[in-house]
């Protein structure tokens, strides 16, 4: 079956000749949330934003349901069906809720602008709720809400995001991932960079493990915690952040 998403042989970096991903391959099926793992520094945030157009491709390819995706810039992408979440700067922190998602659904032709707001607070209540209030105002899980729907707006078919669960409370992180999984009962096909790995795993279907830029595991993600590679794999680099 055609994938979602699929890296192949990607090699990627910030400057020419110096590759943090080096060769890595990917693959996300349809309607599958897959989380990919590894230790600090291994490059995976790198891959994805590779897979994002926002850091230069060297070679390899990426495919969005079977069509190419390399090299078309990271604004266009939305157009294409890839939502990309930044773990950072997400939101507009001044802007109210429902202007952070007036904004995102500026990219959309005028007529469908209020109804993909409005699947958007049916998806979440609490924003429907919070619609009047500034997103930098609102609790570390409800700001995450309100960048998953600003990225939900255009109805893209896979979403990536890059530590979702960063900075938030134990309680949250449960809000966090619970949320991805209502999305992807949607029909929407999830990649996750995390360094919370055991809640990641927990709503995945698979996992890759990134060692110095490339896949080094894949695997069902049941279980893959306590499989003695991937033990090895994270203390043998002295990065335990996330799989106690
Ligand atoms: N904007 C940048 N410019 C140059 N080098 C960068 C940039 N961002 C990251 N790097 C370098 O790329 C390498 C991989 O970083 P990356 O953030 O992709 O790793 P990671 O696996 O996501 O790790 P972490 O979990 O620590 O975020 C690191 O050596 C980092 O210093």
């Amino acid at each position: 079956m055609t994938a979602a998403l699929e890296a192949s042989g990607l090699v990627a970096g910030y400057e020419r000749g110096l590759p943090i991903v080096k060769g890595a391959s990917i693959r996300l099926g349809d309607r599958e949330i897959v989380t990919i793992l590894g230790p600090n520094g291994a490059g995976k945030s790198t891959l994805i934003k590779a897979i994002a157009g926002l850091v230069p491709i060297s070679d390899g390819t990426v495919s969005l349901f079977g069509q190419r995706i390399d090299g078309v810039p990271a604004q266009l992408m939305v157009r294409r069906g890839l939502a990309f979440v930044p773990q950072t700067e997400n939101v507009f922190a001044r802007l109210t809720v429902q202007e952070n998602l007036d904004l995102a659904a500026g990219v959309l032709p005028r007529a469908r602008r209020a109804e993909r707001i409005a699947a958007q607070y049916a998806l979440f209540p609490d924003l429907a709720r919070a619609r009047r209030e500034a997103a930098g105002r609102l609790s570390g899980g409800q700001r995450q809400m309100v960048a998953v729907a600003r990225a939900l707006i255009p109805d893209p078919k896979v979403v990536m995001l890059d530590e979702p669960s960063a900075g938030l409370s134990p309680k949250l992180v449960g809000v966090v991932f619970e949320m991805l999984r209502r999305v992807r009962d949607l029909g929407v096909a999830i990649l996750l960079v995390e360094q919370n790995a055991r809640a990641a795993l927990a709503i995945s279907d698979r996992a890759y493990v990134l060692v110095d830029g490339r896949e080094r595991l894949e695997r069902p993600a049941a279980g893959l915690m306590d499989a003695p590679e991937v033990k090895a794999l994270y203390l043998g680099h002295g990065a335990a952040a996330g799989v106690a």
